[in-house]
């Protein structure tokens, strides 16, 4: 299959400039998807990808990878608890090449997945690093550069082989993110980014993460299920500090069981090579110093968008840290341009970035989609426990005029039967409120920590979504005994009448 046509072969109006109605940069999640749903509307879509495969990060060092590394060590946490059950198995040991072997595996087969699809849709992808052309803006204001079609945006793209220039009616932008630097622990050396936590060949005998946010948590997970010492920084007292409270503490505790250490810190002083690894000189409350050493350091502190200086240079807007401002559809400041993805302001994750994707294709498909409401969008992290949240917290809801008698229910999730019998415990916390302008109470967000949470939050996304009252809600009915009855009894201890619980 050829994914990247010689330009000879492009549909073009002149020799150096092919027309499309949509040029996307970027093939990752937000890319691809408004690729694949343009193509399905009709239009001739460009795909530019500066990497050698398409699926961005998410596919080639997000999502799937460490999904795949995180799905090997709950095969060894359930080969442990075997023995609790009387499943007497001998202690796990790791082949590492087979275990990245498995990793690989998973990711080219996503990969080529796409590419299939890409090439059944008709996307043109093209591969190589691409830019808006500076003198587009200029154009813009003429609506036209000479153009007859409608386009009025060039896309230049440097490819193995020279430039070539793309014309399109609109731009998506959709290149994403990288990993944010600390000028306090630089990376190289001993201190890691993402990327490169992927690519290792082995378990390392002892990790330092700094940051106890989604990345830092499922590496944290995965290495220590693996037989790695990990010790989190902590700098705000539990890990998912922007979370509610009871989820970051029932996170710390199943973690803390499953042999992950914490450390409390408000600042890294220094850093120091040591024979054989890394050492960190922490500042902590009231200016006392401490030093933990390890093998390496994950530094997973957020993500900073790839907004190249092109962007603002051909007039889009963007924020102080460099996202791309959109309206809630993905148009940017810049009539025809649109951005989607992590490379704009908010939750970065794939499923965000499909659904931004998909609503720019449709509006520059002439489509009047609903916007992209970003409160309702979830987040999980695919850590041991799971935690999962959608939709306001009690604080942002008290703070948002639009409710009243805002309630916050919590319920720990223990004497669910699945629960129990996983050996785990949770915790699941409903935030609820009336209009105020009236009407039924509503279950405004769900934010839960345990095993499977990943899963139940597509529920209560939907309850949330779909603003459905609570009392409807609390009467679903939930197959027994499964985990999803955990959401169920806290649907119903919100409803004043709790089952299973007090
Ligand atoms: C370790 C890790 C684990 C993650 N796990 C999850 C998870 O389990 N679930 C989840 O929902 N999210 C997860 N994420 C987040 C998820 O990967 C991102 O939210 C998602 O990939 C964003 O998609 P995107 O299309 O905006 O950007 P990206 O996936 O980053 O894709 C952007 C693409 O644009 C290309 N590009 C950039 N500039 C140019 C240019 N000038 N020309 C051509 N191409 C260009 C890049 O090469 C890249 O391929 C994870 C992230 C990381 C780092
Ligand atoms: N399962 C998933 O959906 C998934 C998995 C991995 C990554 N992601 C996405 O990737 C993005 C990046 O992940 P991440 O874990 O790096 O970011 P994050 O935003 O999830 O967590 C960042 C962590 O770093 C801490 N931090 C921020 N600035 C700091 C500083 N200057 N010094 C020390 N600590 C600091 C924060 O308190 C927080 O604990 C996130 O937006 C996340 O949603 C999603």
């Amino acid at each position: 299959m050829s994914i990247v046509p010689p330009v000879s072969s492009l549909p073009s109006h002149s020799a150096d400039s092919p027309v499309f109605d949509i040029a996307v940069i970027g093939a990752g999640p937000g890319g691809y998807s408004c690729a694949l749903r343009a193509a399905q509307l009709g239009l001739r879509v460009a795909l530019v990808e500066r990497d050698a495969r398409p699926g961005g990060t998410c596919l080639n060092r997000g999502c799937i990878p460490t999904k795949a590394l995180l799905t090997a060590a709950h095969t060894a946490d359930e080969a442990r608890h075997g023995e609790t059950m009387g499943i007497m198995l001998p202690q796990p040991q790791v082949d590492y090449d087979r275990l990245a072997a498995f990793r690989d595996a998973s990711v080219d087969t996503m990969v080529t997945g796409l590419e299939s699809l890409l090439s059944r849709r008709a996307v043109t992808l093209v591969r190589g690093t691409a830019r808006l052309d500076d003198g587009a803006a200029q154009a813009d204001a003429a609506a036209t550069d000479g153009a007859t079609d409608g386009t009025r945006h060039r896309v230049i793209v440097d490819t193995a082989d020279g430039t070539t220039t793309l014309a399109a009616r609109a731009v998506v932008l959709a290149t994403g993110a990288r990993p944010t630097q600390l000028d306090a622990l630089p990376f190289g050396g001993r201190v890691l980014d993402s990327d490169h936590a992927l690519t290792l060949d082995r378990v390392p005998s002892s990790v330092i993460i700094v940051g106890s946010g989604a990345i830092g948590l499922e590496f944290a997970s995965f290495w220590s299920s693996l037989g790695a010492h990990v010790t989190v920084l902590l700098r705000h007292g539990r890990p998912l500090s922007a979370w509610p409270r009871r989820v970051g503490m029932a996170v710390r505790r199943g973690m803390g069981a499953h042999g992950v250490q914490w450390a409390d810190y408000e600042s890294i002083e220094a850093y120091e090579d040591v024979d054989g690894g890394i050492a960190l000189t922490l500042s902590g409350r009231g200016g006392a110093t401490s030093r933990l050493e390890a093998e390496l350091c994950l530094v997973a502190v957020g993500r900073t968008p790839v907004s190249a200086p092109w962007v603002s240079d051909s007039g889009i807007e963007t924020d102080a840290r460099g996202f791309v401002v959109t309206d809630p559809w993905g148009r940017t400041s810049r009539p025809g341009v649109f951005a989607v993805g992590d490379v704009t302001r908010g939750r970065q994750t794939a499923h965000r970035a499909f659904e931004q994707g998909i609503v720019a294709a449709e509006c520059i498909a002439g489509l009047e989609p609903a916007p992209v409401e970003d409160a309702a969008s979830p987040l999980v992290v695919f850590s041991s426990p799971e935690a999962a949240s959608v939709g306001l917290a009690a604080d942002e809801a008290r703070a948002d005029g639009a409710w009243t008698d805002v309630r916050d229910t919590a319920i720990v999730t223990q004497g669910n039967a699945r629960v129990m019998m996983s050996s785990a415990s949770g915790v699941i916390d409903l935030v609820t409120a009336t209009p105020a302008d009236g009407g039924e109470r509503i279950v405004l967000g769900a934010h839960m920590a345990g095993p499977h949470v990943s899963e139940l939050v597509a529920e209560a996304e939907q309850l949330v979504r779909g603003r459905v009252p609570l009392s409807q809600a609390a009467r679903a009915i939930h197959p027994h005994p499964t985990f999803g009855e955990a959401l169920g009894e806290a649907l119903l201890a919100a409803d004043g009448r709790p089952l299973h619980t007090f």
